[in-house]
């Protein structure tokens, strides 16, 4: 059973809203001035991942009272029911099991009573065998040719992931064209089946359901495409697999169940990557390197569930986040890494952070009044730094930032990494510096101003500063750094949603407009003026028919 507690109501909440009280008036600058141990004390190391968490409003007691929150709301009681298999994602009746399909260990993971541990094992011996087969070229096309693209048609998790990952592992790729086809816009598949042959190009069909429209509706097209091509149906078997829990759907679509790597319904599709989703990482880097991501992931999970929360990297990262949103009232958060091929990381997390806690019904069907999951945004650095950095440094809203950067670049180009790095220090630096009005001054005048000039353009140049970040700096971003950094974050989703007592692994917020597509589709195929809606939706689908 996980905990049900509302936070608003500790010992520790009551603390910490007289405490905030306190620090709120505090500068980061005077914090760190006060205490030259602040480095030593709030940064925190893993393996090869370093987390500086000393550029927050927090001092000795805060931390010490967040401590204390996670532990008057059961976190390591919730940590232990997610472990042992318990049914924690009620709504769905089902056990949350990610951890299982890392757990490299292989000490035995029970769902109701059965281990699943030689089920995951199967697969994963499925997926290398399958993956050295096509990388080696022993696995043929319908004409004897060799694979050399892959197509993953999936979308959300079943897309996400593998995009992110395969993008920011791209420095351990094979010879395979990978291509990844989400929308059910027409031109995703049209201009992706333009740039494959039918004859060397092999399609994983990559969907937890095996229902969801975007998924199935690109699949047939690409099915038709390939028959349209040259192949028969007795070629699809070559062509065609599966990645997916629901065998019979697989059948039904005209795939060999031979070809269908499955998984259950305990992975939830956000976090689904490190299953047989995780196909295409396999494919596109070899299963060697798949199973390091494995193995990064194990490791962090094991830290997360034995480390105490003082020391526990997601928990830490949890409960800063809790900080910032509970207390300060920020509503967003941006993760920017300051590397190239993690360019797609922000964008995974805003489904893995912003499905699994964008609720507004705590676990007693309540209500809640406080906020739960933040707005998670953020592109790579040093590009974020043109485009949005004006608003975190000088706009009237608070951005925690998570700075993620490698030591070591794929890349060692000249002054490039430096160059990249020396941005990296420089933005969490003068976010929390900023800069006064007389150091404004001082500027201009040295740079020969006159003084009326000078009172004019000052208050603009003028940076507050005091905004908080999270440094993350890794020695590099290798299968198993990566398999870690990502595990880190999926736990960090896991403590705040336990914190904030609602239901992290359900996602019935997507479901009303799919429910409502489902109605207006069959309304679009014919002329006839629609009026069974409001007059706006009516106005804009009888446009519509006017207009295409
Ligand atoms: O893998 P499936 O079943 O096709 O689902 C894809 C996505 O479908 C969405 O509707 C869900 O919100 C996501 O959680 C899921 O990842």
């Amino acid at each position: 059973m996980l905990p049900n507690i509302n936070f608003t109501t500790t010992q520790s909440y009551k603390y910490l809203t007289d405490h905030y009280i306190d620090i709120v008036s505090k500068n980061l600058k005077e914090l760190f001035e006060a205490d030259n141990q602040r480095f030593e004390k709030f940064s925190l190391q893993f393996d090869d991942i370093l987390l500086d968490y000393s550029k927050n409003r927090v001092d000795d007691e805060t931390v010490a009272l967040l401590i204390q929150l996670a532990r008057e709301c059961g976190v390591n009681k919730a940590i232990e029911a997610m472990y042992s298999g318990e049914k924690i994602n009620v709504t769905e009746g089902r056990p949350v099991l990610h951890i299982a399909l890392r757990n490299r260990s292989n000490t035995p993971v029970y769902v109701d009573g059965k281990d699943v541990m030689p089920d995951v094992n199967g697969v994963l011996d499925h997926m290398k065998e399958f993956s050295e087969a096509i990388i080696n070229g022993k696995w043929t096309g319908y004409t004897g040719k060799a694979i050399t693209d892959v197509v993953n048609i999936g979308i959300g998790g079943s897309d996400l992931g593998p995009v992110m990952v395969t993008e920011a592992l791209k420095a351990y790729k094979n010879h395979l064209t990978m291509h990844f086809v989400s929308n059910v816009d027409g031109t995703h598949i049209v201009e992706t089946l333009k740039e494959v042959d039918p004859e060397t190009t092999l399609f994983l069909i990559a969907s937890k359901t095996f229902t969801t429209q975007e998924t199935m509706g690109n699949a047939h097209s690409a099915r038709d495409w390939f028959i349209e091509n040259g192949g028969k149906d007795e070629d699809v078997a070559k062509h065609f697999v599966a990645l997916s829990t629901n065998t019979e759907g697989v059948e039904k679509f005209g795939i060999d169940t031979n070809n269908m790597f499955e998984f259950w319904d305990w992975v939830g599709g956000r976090y689904s990557l490190w299953s047989a989703i995780g196909l295409s990482i396999s494919l596109s880097i070899g299963f060697d390197n798949f199973a390091e991501l494995l193995d990064g992931a194990h490791a962090m999970d094991n830290h997360f569930k034995d480390a105490p929360l003082e020391q526990n990297l997601p928990a830490i990262l949890a409960l800063i986040g809790i900080w910032h949103s509970n207390f300060f009232e920020a509503e967003t958060e941006a993760i920017l890494p300051y590397d190239q091929y993690m360019h797609r990381f922000a964008a995974y997390f805003q489904q893995g952070d912003m499905e699994s806690n964008g609720k507004h019904v705590d676990r007693n069907g309540k209500h809640v009044d406080y906020q739960t999951g933040p707005v998670i945004w953020g592109e790579p650095g040093t590009n974020g730094q043109h485009a949005f950095y004006q608003l975190i440094h000088q706009g009237t809203k608070l951005i925690p930032c998570d700075f993620i950067a490698p030591a070591q670049s794929h890349n060692p180009l000249g002054e490039h990494h430096n160059m990249l790095l020396s941005n990296f220090f420089a933005q969490t630096e003068a976010l929390m510096n900023g800069k006064t009005e007389e150091e404004v001054i001082a500027e201009l005048k040295k740079a020969g101003k006159a003084d009326e000039e000078i009172s004019k353009i000052a208050p603009f140049k003028v940076f507050e500063g005091n905004r908080p970040t999270n440094s993350i700096l890794v020695k590099k971003i290798t299968p198993r750094t990566l398999g870690s950094l990502i595990a880190m974050y999926e736990h960090k989703i896991f403590v705040q949603g336990i914190i904030w007592n609602i239901y992290s692994f359900d996602q019935w917020g997507v479901e009303l407009g799919k429910q409502l597509a489902g109605k207006i589709l069959p309304e679009l195929k014919d002329d006839k003026e629609v009026t069974s809606h409001d007059s706006s939706t009516n106005g804009l689908i009888n446009q519509y028919k006017a207009w295409r």
